[in-house]
């Protein structure tokens, strides 16, 4: 017979919630515990645990690009191409050192294996600093069903607010990993500007593509009943470019807008996954898309991955770029305040590509 919750520590769900969010044991603290069935709380509605019946395995997969040459026009085509038609791609040979990447992916696997103390110091109740936020699932207020992820979030203000303010244990790694992938998202950034006659990448043009900078780092621990819930539910990122680190576990599924079907995107060694944000669709007036993304949880393997979500100011105004309407393009996006648009999605459970139509005229 499966094991019920009532063969566990736990006698109700709210126990368990009172463990996972509000002790902050999270639910790297819950499957830490041996249990062996999955909370209620944490099942899914059945449409969001179909995902076997619509992946495709064999026919589709996101575009692969080699920077090694970033100046040769094959490159920027490649980039354009895929953010137009998947909103996704890897890159290799991206300039970043390897080494960098390493140290992220320990730093991240240090602080979540700190005692559960310590993380709690990082709650948004008790945090020091708003910029910095250790937390569980999604929005777990709003949501129905809980998602199987542990986060710390960390937005970046500057290098003495991080010395400040920061976990030390994983502060110096993802400040450098900030530091050393600047370069090569500048590089995506003018191609993706190029395109859009955006002709260079002057200081107006910085603060709307990339005036903030949020580092999340992602902890998926193993699940009991991985079939039953999600790592992360069905959303569009609200950033403008997201680069996501991800180690070699798996899970990432990309839903392919030429077919509908949701495609696995492959852990491969010393590359990024980068992804158009919902600001890069708003921005270009719907050329570039930001498309639905989702992470399986793992009944075998703890997970992680390490997001940099580059982003307007929050204080930036956002919509269709002049450069974009001057051709007598209709705009279908209206100007919108980009940290109200933030504060929107963050309100509310993930729901797919709902939270654009709130920038819809
Ligand atoms: C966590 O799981 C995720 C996350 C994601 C993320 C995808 C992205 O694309 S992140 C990039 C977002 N862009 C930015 O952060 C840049 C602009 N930032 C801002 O405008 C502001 O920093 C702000 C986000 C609006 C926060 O403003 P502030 O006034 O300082 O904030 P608070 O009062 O603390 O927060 C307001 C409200 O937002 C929620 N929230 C804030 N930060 C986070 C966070 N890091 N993670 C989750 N939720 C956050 C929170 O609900 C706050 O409300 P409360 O009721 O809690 O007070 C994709 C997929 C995932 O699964
Ligand atoms: O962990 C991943 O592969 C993706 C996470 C993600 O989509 C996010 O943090 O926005
Ligand atoms: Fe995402």
């Amino acid at each position: 017979m499966a094991p019920t919750l009532s063969t566990t520590q736990f006698s109700n769900p709210a126990e368990v919630t009172d463990f996972v969010v509000h002790k902050g044991n999270g639910v790297k603290g819950l499957s830490e515990t041996g249990i062996k069935a999955l909370p209620d709380q944490y099942i899914q509605p059945f449409e969001e645990r179909l995902i076997n019946k619509f992946v495709n395995e064999t026919d589709e997969a996101i575009p692969v690009i080699d920077m090694s040459n970033p100046d040769e026009n094959r490159v920027a085509e490649a980039v354009c191409d895929a953010a137009e038609k998947w909103g996704f791609f890897q890159v290799i040979n991206h300039g970043v050192p390897l080494e960098v990447l390493d140290d992220v992916k320990t730093a991240t696997h240090r602080f979540f294996n700190l005692p559960v103390e310590e993380k709690c110091k990082f709650t948004k109740e008790n945090s020091l600093s708003t910029t910095v936020r250790f937390g569980t699932s999604f929005s777990p207020l709003a949501e129905q069903a809980l998602e199987w992820k542990d986060y710390l979030s960390l937005f970046f203000v500057s290098e003495a607010e991080a010395e400040q303010f920061w976990p030390d244990i994983c502060r110096n790694e993802t400040l450098e990993y900030i530091d050393k992938s600047k370069k090569m998202v500048r590089k995506l950034l003018e191609y993706l500007g190029k395109n859009l006659n955006v002709k260079e990448l002057d200081e107006t043009k910085e603060s709307l593509f990339m005036g903030s900078i949020r580092v999340n780092l992602n902890y998926y621990p193993i699940c009991p009943n991985p079939d039953l819930t999600v790592g992360v539910g069905r959303h569009s990122d609200v950033s403008s470019l997201t680069i996501l680190l991800q180690d070699q576990i798996g899970g990432l599924h990309v839903r392919s807008l030429a077919s509908g079907n949701w495609v696995h995107v492959p852990p491969v060694p010393g590359s990024f996954v980068i992804n158009i944000g919902d600001a890069m669709q708003i921005l270009s007036n719907g050329r570039y898309k930001s498309v639905e993304h989702r992470v399986l949880a793992n009944g075998n393997n703890n997970r992680i991955s390490v997001p940099i979500f580059v982003n307007p100011k929050p204080e930036s105004v956002i919509g269709p770029l002049p450069e974009v309407i001057a051709n007598g393009e209709e705009p279908i996006y209206r100007d919108i305040l980009y940290s109200d648009y933030v504060r929107y999605f963050f309100r509310k459970a993930h729901d797919g590509k709902k939270t654009v139509d709130y920038a819809k005229i």
